[in-house]
This record gives C-alpha cells, structure tokens and sequence, in this order.
C-alpha cells in the first residue's frame, strides 16, 4: 500500500486541467511501454470536469483512443441514458467525443440492461467481464483509477457503515446508499486497490473534512472509506484549495 502525496490547485478549474494533463501523460506512457491502457472513471462534479478538460485540451491526441480500456469504479443502477448514471455523464463529457473502441468502453450495466432489475446479477456481469479482461487475478491492473469523494468520506459507492465494506467480491451491488439513487453498483476495495495508481479528487470546503480523514494515518475505512483508497504503486490526492483547507 502507497502513502498519499497531495497536491494542491488554486481552485477546481486548475483541479480539473491539472489532473486532465497528468492523465493524458500517464495514458501515453503506458501505452508507449505496453501497446495499450486502461483507466476507471468516477462521476461526480470534479470527475466529470477532469473529463471535460481533457476533451478540451489539443494534447488529448497524445493518446490512442482506440487502445484504451475504460471502466467504472461505480454507477447508479438507473436506465442506461439517465441523466444522473456516471456514464452519461462521461459520454456527454469526453466519449462522444473521441474515437473510443466501443467494445473497450465498459460500462456498468443498467437498469434497463441485460439483467433487468436485478442489481445482483448485473454485479456479477461487471464482474465476469473484468475476469475476462484482467488475464491473471479478479480484475485488470488498471493504470489509473480515479475516485471523487462524497462530504460522508464514501468513495465509489462504498459509504460509510455499509456492508460493501467488507465485501471480497470485485464488484457489489449497494442497496440503500444514503445519497439518491439508493441502488448502485461498486467495485469494492480489493479491486480499487488493484489499480496501479488510484488519485482522490476533491474540490470545495465541503470535502474538507473528508479529504482529512482520507488522510489520517489512524482513520477507519468503515467510518471513511476514501481512508482505503489506495494504489498499488501511487496514492495522489489532487485537491482545490477549499477542500485542502483543513490539512
Ligand atoms: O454518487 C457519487 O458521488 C461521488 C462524489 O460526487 P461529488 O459530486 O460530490 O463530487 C462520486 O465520486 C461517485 O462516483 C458517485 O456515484
């Protein structure tokens, strides 16, 4: 397990253009030493804008779109095309935008998916085709997988208190989340902590209490998941000013 380095923007837009550069070079490199690479994305208001800026910025042809996989580290379980599922907003916010190999972008199933309204099976699905792409092991060793944080200190969908927690399985179906849908899909910690490099994303004084708990050495990760959020080679808190007001 890394320890987190942290590192400050002057406010959510340099958050987003920041992170959208080291994104680009990070992609590129693996790309140059493996032939292709992989990224799991996270919704949210400063996720999404990284995933604007980067569809904004020249330097985005730096990668090959077509070699890269792209996965979710969560989803709201609400019919493919809900305004308020993580992957409209990435595709309104990069994919359509670029030419992503359709079959190398994976989204989490949805509502009115193959499984229907079985949150547990579309799970299982996710899962079985992270088995599938990974070679070795549950899940791929992602390059970079990226995390918003909630005020609660949750992280994908894993909230405070919640069974997910504890969960071996790669990816879980969450039932009650306290923030709206109550029904979600998550990858859980075995698999976030899987990635090679996993960066914490927070802007605005709301998360600041949950970004230092996420950076507590003593911290609970059922009382505050992000506390888990961990990469196997690099933990990179990316933060605004406000959300590293109390640091
Ligand atoms: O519900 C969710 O919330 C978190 C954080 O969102 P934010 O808007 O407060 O930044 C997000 O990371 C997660 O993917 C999402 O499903």
């Amino acid at each position: 397990m890394t320890s987190p380095q942290v590192l400050v923007h002057r406010d959510q837009g340099l958050l987003a253009d920041a992170a959208a550069a080291r994104l680009v070079t990070r992609i590129a490199d693996a790309q140059a030493a493996r032939g292709s690479a992989s990224v799991v994305l996270t919704g949210g208001g400063v996720g999404t804008a990284v995933l604007a800026a980067l569809a904004a910025t020249g330097a985005r042809d730096a990668i090959d779109w077509s070699r890269l996989d792209v996965w979710w580290g969560d989803e709201r379980f609400l019919p493919a095309g809900d305004p308020e599922r993580n992957e409209t907003g990435a595709r309104a916010a990069l994919l359509d935008h670029l030419p992503a190999d359709p079959a190398r972008v994976h989204a989490m199933p949805a509502l009115d998916g193959p499984d229907g309204d079985d949150p547990e099976a579309a799970a299982e699905r996710y899962a079985a085709e992270l088995r599938a792409a990974a070679g070795e092991g549950p899940v791929p060793s992602f390059d970079v997988l990226m995390l918003g944080v909630g005020p609660d200190a949750h992280v994908a969908s894993l909230f405070p208190g919640m069974p997910a927690l504890h969960d071996e399985r790669p990816v879980v179906a969450v039932h009650g989340a306290p923030k709206p849908p109550p029904t979600r899909l998550s990858l859980t910690f075995p698999s976030l902590r899987a990635a090679g490099e996993v960066w914490v994303l927070a802007a605005g004084e709301s998360k600041a209490k949950a970004v230092q708990l996420g950076l507590a050495p003593d911290a609970d990760r059922v009382q505050a998941p992000v506390s888990g959020a961990r990469g196997r080679h690099r933990t990179l808190f990316l933060l605004d000013r406000a959300a590293a007001s109390g640091l």
